[in-house]
């Protein structure tokens, strides 16, 4: 297990003005033109509404509260007038703000969705050796939280923020016109107001940001420590475990406090800043009521703007850290969209219309790191429907030859063909389709057990049952509870570890491939299964080319070849009798693998 939390980090932070994302996003928003634009409209007509109440006040009091010489049911009459613009504005308002969350809302989501299903599509389409050096974590991270991320942008920025600025730049101008020397004071408070949001904004963002990547790392521990519970548990690591996360869980509290301490001062400080604001027109403008320089209703409407005027300001430096944050988002986004999978297309990639199904390695090096070779100068040829068996120790490089053939990797030096083929022009997709692999880790697909056969094949049902008998799975699929139509792996039936190899068999004999790929399970079963499983083996390599990275040695026995590997070398070659009379490193192999058995039955 490792503690590295590298891949987690926060490098970069996307930049409001960097002009290259808003680029790359702008496709998304483009089909959303239309739904933005009156998203847009339906803003000025919140703020119109939201800008007239306070004028409506003024009204209220300057034409009948206050005024002088009106019969009182004139007054009256005209502010039950007033009371109803006023009712019919909010409802205006009311529905025009109802509209355009919906609007905006939908509009987010659909975006989401393209962006999400683009990132997966373009994921699916990357080479193994991406999916080694990149931690699973992540990739979820990028399709869920970081692109939640920028549904909030789409949201409850875009449009609002041009809300706001509408609201501010209106407020602004009715209160020049209404008053120029009262308008005076409040200007002055901007730059102040001003500054301490840009402040707040650049330390909010820092402190996120930390809070974001302590909050990852908690992310990437548990990711791992809860996968490898077991073995934590027999080791006895619970108490070192426990005090990794304690730290790591109190740096997270600590980054949480700071942003909190942040908050605390920020909001506070703006409250106080709006009520000095208060104070002060209170302050001058009464004077200037009390000499009639300026009407009371003015002054009602003047500290109904005052209030409409801070909110926006309050909330701006919180949409400006969405905003980066999104931004940030939608660059790790594109970073991973940008990942070009390592292993060239084909162009334009070959389909041949039959495959006979000889393989060919061919003077074949690789390493998974190319320093390294994990082999070396590897050749040998295997006919249409042959058997090559391929034994050796641990590490000696077996499973890097099947990588090789289902062109998972590219060899740094030499050729690997089917029927002459490189397989470096063929289509990876067709070559997968006909190179069917068994490995040990059999993986269940969250679904029936049928569909766990069948996967992306569609046999009919007699040939379905012929394949069950093949497999020696007739029985197991009679006893499940709902037959074939039982759920297996996560949610459903757990199969047994001889179960599952049985069941990978299944799914190469419905797939039909023309070479089998199997990595003999060295897990140990019963007697029965064992039989079943040889019995499975023998009907899924019928007429088929195979080869086996065998640890049976009624396998090996059976193959028409042996190759035998020793890091990453092919050291001897050649049928069981004549490596067995060579008396050389296979001879000691077979020797040690019966010493292990005779151990066992001890
Ligand atoms: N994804 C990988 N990245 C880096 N090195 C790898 C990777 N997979 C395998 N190796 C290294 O390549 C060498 C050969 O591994 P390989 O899995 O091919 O051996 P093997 O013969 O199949 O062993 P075993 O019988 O234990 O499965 C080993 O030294 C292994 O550490």
């Amino acid at each position: 297990m490792h503690y590295g939390y590298g891949y987690f980090e926060e490098g970069q932070l996307g930049k409001i003005q960097d002009v290259r994302l808003w680029k790359r996003l702008f496709p998304y928003l483009r089909p959303h033109g239309p739904h933005i634009a009156l998203a847009v409209v339906l803003s000025l007509i919140i703020s119109a509404a939201d800008l007239a109440l306070p004028y409506l006040l003024r009204l209220g009091v300057d034409r009948y509260i206050t005024a002088q010489g009106l019969p009182l049911s004139a007054k009256l009459q005209g502010l039950s007038q007033l009371a109803a613009v006023f009712a019919g504005l909010m409802a205006v308002g009311f529905v025009a703000e109802f509209f355009q969350v919906l609007l905006l809302e939908w509009t987010g989501q659909n975006i989401m969705h393209r962006l999400r299903q683009d990132l997966f599509r373009h994921v699916l389409r990357l080479d193994l050796p991406f999916f080694h050096a990149n931690p699973v974590g992540k990739l979820v991270t990028r399709l869920t939280n970081d692109i939640q991320n920028m549904h909030e942008m789409f949201t409850s920025v875009i449009v609002t923020v041009f809300n706001d600025l509408i609201r501010l730049v209106g407020i602004l101008a009715v209160l020049f016109w209404m008053d120029a020397s009262l308008s005076a004071i409040l200007v002055c408070l901007i730059p102040v107001m001003l500054g301490a949001t840009l402040k707040f904004s650049a330390l909010a963002r820092e402190a996120f940001r930390t809070i974001r990547t302590r909050l990852a790392r908690i992310n990437s521990f548990l990711q791992e420590v809860l996968a490898g519970l077991s073995v934590l548990q027999i080791f006895g690591r619970e108490e070192d475990t426990l005090d990794r996360f304690r730290d790591l869980n109190e740096a997270h509290r600590k980054a949480a406090m700071h942003q909190i301490h942040l908050f605390g001062l920020f909001v506070p400080f703006i409250e106080v800043l709006s009520s000095a604001a208060v104070a002060v027109i209170i302050w001058y403008g009464g004077g200037q009521a009390l000499r009639q320089a300026v009407s009371l209703g003015v002054l009602v409407a003047f500290l109904s703007y005052i209030r409409l005027f801070f909110q926006p300001l309050r909330e701006l430096s919180q949409k400006f850290s969405i905003v980066q944050s999104a931004l940030a988002s939608a660059e790790r986004i594109f970073e991973l969209m940008d990942t070009r999978p390592d292993l060239p297309a084909p162009d334009p990639p070959l389909r041949p219309a039959e495959l006979q199904g000889s393989v060919t390695f061919q003077n074949v090096t690789f390493g998974y790191d190319p320093d390294r070779p994990v082999l070396r100068n590897v050749s040998f040829h295997v006919d249409p429907g042959r058997t090559l068996a391929v034994v050796g120790p641990t590490g000696a490089g077996k499973t890097t030859l099947i990588n090789l053939l289902e062109r998972f990797h590219d060899p740094q030096e030499g050729v690997v063909r089917v029927d002459g083929m490189d397989l470096r022009f063929l289509d990876p997709a067709w070559l997968r389709r006909r190179v069917g692999l068994v490995m040990q880790d059999v993986f269940i697909v969250p679904g029936t057990f049928r569909e766990n056969i069948c996967l992306d094949t569609e046999p009919d049902e007699a040939r379905l049952r012929e394949i069950l008998d093949l497999a020696q799975l007739s029985d197991l699929a009679e006893n499940l509870p709902q037959g074939l139509e039982t759920s297996v792996g996560e949610g459903g039936i757990d199969l047994s570890a001889g179960q599952k190899q049985l069941l990978a068999f299944a799914r190469v004999l419905a797939r039909d491939p023309k070479i089998l790929i199997l990595d003999e399970a060295t897990s140990n079963v019963d007697s029965e299964t064992e039989i079943r499983i040889q019995r499975a083996i023998e009907r899924a390599m019928a007429g088929r080319t195979s080869i086996v990275i065998a640890h049976r040695l009624s396998t090996i026995r059976k193959a028409s070849r042996i190759l035998v590997l020793d890091q990453g070398r092919i050291v001897e070659e050649g049928t069981h009798e004549e490596l067995m009379a060579r008396k050389g490193f296979y001879h000691h192999l077979i020797l040690l693998d019966q010493v292990k058995r005779e151990g066992l039955k001890d």
